[in-house]
């Protein structure tokens, strides 16, 4: 068993937002890894960050990666910095990997303050900045696609990685 399509990309690429569309699209499940760390450790991901700290939901996040791509068939949405972890990074080969690109200023609009994402509570725009320019070469690493979100609905979005997923083979 093994996600029909895995998305990447920073906070505000529209990750849950498109792949919840996708899923439905597609007629498969959707998950985030968010959502099963969260399921996991009974606790929002902000409280984790709080009580437990980055390195232990980094942690969490490895685990939860994992074990998706082991067990889960549907459309997969990674936590935006689930690529920083060389082992995550590893596992993904082989699976069709979509990266959701967003510049700057669509990321910053979509994120708004930051509101439900730790790292973005403090200056939101510089962070993200920071984010992409240490994730970009990240992200296209274990890409299979790249699709630019800019300026474009989720289901126009969804749309596209729908037709880039028929092109696949097998
Ligand atoms: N293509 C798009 N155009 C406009 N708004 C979008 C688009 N995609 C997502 N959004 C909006 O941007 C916000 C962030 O989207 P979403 O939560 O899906 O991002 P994400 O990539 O899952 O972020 P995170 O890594 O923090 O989980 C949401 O309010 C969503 O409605
Ligand atoms: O970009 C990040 O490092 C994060 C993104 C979110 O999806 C969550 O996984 C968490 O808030 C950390
Ligand atoms: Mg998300």
């Amino acid at each position: 068993m093994a996600p029909v399509c895995v998305l990447v990309g920073v906070p505000g690429a529209g990750k849950t937002t498109t792949g919840r569309l996708l899923a439905e699209r597609l007629g498969v499940a959707f998950d985030d890894t968010d959502a099963a760390i969260e399921r996991t450790a009974g606790k929002p991901i902000p409280e984790i960050f709080l009580d437990d700290g980055e390195p232990h939901f980094r942690e969490l996040e490895r685990a939860a990666v994992a074990h998706a791509l082991a067990s889960f068939d549907g459309v997969l949405a990674l936590g935006g910095g689930a690529v920083l972890a060389p082992e995550t990074r590893a596992l993904l080969a082989g699976h069709p990997v979509v990266f959701l690109s967003v510049e700057l200023s669509d990321a910053v609009k979509r994120v708004g303050l930051g509101a439900g994402r730790p790292l973005l509570t403090v200056n939101p725009r510089a962070t993200l900045k920071y984010l992409m320019d240490q994730r970009r070469p990240l992200y296209r690493e274990v890409a299979t696609h790249t699709v630019r979100t800019d300026g474009r609905t989720p289901a126009d979005v969804a749309d596209e990685v729908a037709a880039l997923l028929g092109q696949l083979p097998g």
